[in-house]
């Protein structure tokens, strides 16, 4: 395990709409924090607009030693994509309504047990892919998860429940769409339920589609959903939420260093939860190792 380090000069890009929360006592927490530590600090509220260019600028111009995303997958995600390549590391306070990266980093929900991050942590080097020139650090789909996202994305209602009811609308009717995939060691050709490109474990739902998954190995994994009849889909969902998806008849794997991917049907793709429009042929290169992140200490490694 990695010395424990301290940074003495934060930059906190919070989210203030994101997972519908009121930041001002965080606001306050982490002012506490940053004062009781010595730490100076600064924070930028997104506004929604130019929020990666002025966030760009602010990195370049002052000397930080670690930039917070406090908000949900998508603040993440701009965030990570300024620090990919540098040494400055990102820390995670999960705010939104997935914060599926964060969960698989091992990083606290409790943002009380979060904000303790900043002044007592260790840093790991994840690895990060590359989709047709988008950052991936997380998830990344084509097929019918890529379409409830989309689907989720483009509608009024948030939250666990909307995007279950959607889910539920659209799995009678789905029909798996044809992919062919040449990796590094491997190829595949036909048709999927869905197939997820994953840097990393579970859906911010906690469905865990590549349970043995590394974030630092130098590997992706291409997670394949056959064709299923539809009355295996309860026992397929019960795999995906025990971790135990590898068992079923109907899940395939590539672990890979690179892969094309043919959409010949030209399906709905989703980036880290984002939906994206994509050639047919999508390139997924891995950056290994690209990105440090701040994770927190185990309760025996602090003084
Ligand atoms: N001040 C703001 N007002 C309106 N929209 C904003 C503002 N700041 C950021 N956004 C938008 O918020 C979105 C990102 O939200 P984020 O993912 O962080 O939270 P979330 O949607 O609540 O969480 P999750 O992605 O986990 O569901 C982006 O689309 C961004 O443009």
């Amino acid at each position: 395990m990695e010395e424990p380090t301290t940074h003495r000069h934060i930059l906190f890009v919070i989210n203030p709409i994101a997972g519908d929360i009121d930041k001002e006592e965080l606001e306050e927490d982490i002012e506490d924090i940053c004062l009781e530590h010595g730490i100076e600090y600064e924070i930028y509220k997104t506004t929604g607009d130019r929020d990666k260019e002025i966030i760009k600028e602010r990195i370049q111009q002052r000397q930080y030693d670690a930039v917070y995303a406090i908000g949900g997958d998508g603040t993440v995600s701009i965030v990570a994509s300024l620090l990919i390549g540098s040494a400055l590391p990102l820390g995670i306070i999960p705010l939104g309504s997935g914060n599926g990266l964060s969960k698989d980093l091992g990083i606290p929900q409790d943002t009380e047990e979060a904000l303790r991050m900043i002044y007592s942590h260790t840093i790991k080097s994840i690895d990060t892919l590359e989709i047709n020139g988008h950052i991936s650090i997380h998830l990344s789909d084509l097929g019918f998860n890529a379409l409830v996202v989309k689907n989720f994305c483009e509608g009024g209602r948030r939250g666990p429940g909307a995007y279950a009811w959607i889910a539920m609308q659209e799995y009678l009717g789905y029909e798996p769409k044809s992919y062919k995939i040449e990796t590094d060691n491997d190829t595949f050709e036909g048709k999927a339920f869905m197939v997820t490109i994953a840097n990393a474990n579970a859906f911010g739902s906690n469905a865990n589609i590549n349970p043995n998954g590394v974030i630092n190995d130098g590997q992706f994994e291409i997670c394949l959903i056959e064709p299923f009849p539809k009355a295996a889909g309860i026992g397929i969902l019960y795999k995906l939420y025990t971790d135990s998806i590898d068992d079923s008849v109907y899940s395939r794997r590539l672990s890979c260093k690179r892969a094309t991917i043919y959409n010949l049907d030209n399906e709905v793709v989703h980036v880290d939860g984002e939906p994206v429009q994509m050639e047919q042929r999508i390139d997924v290169q891995m950056h290994t190792q690209s990105l440090n992140v701040v994770l927190p200490l185990f309760d025996d490694e602090e003084e």
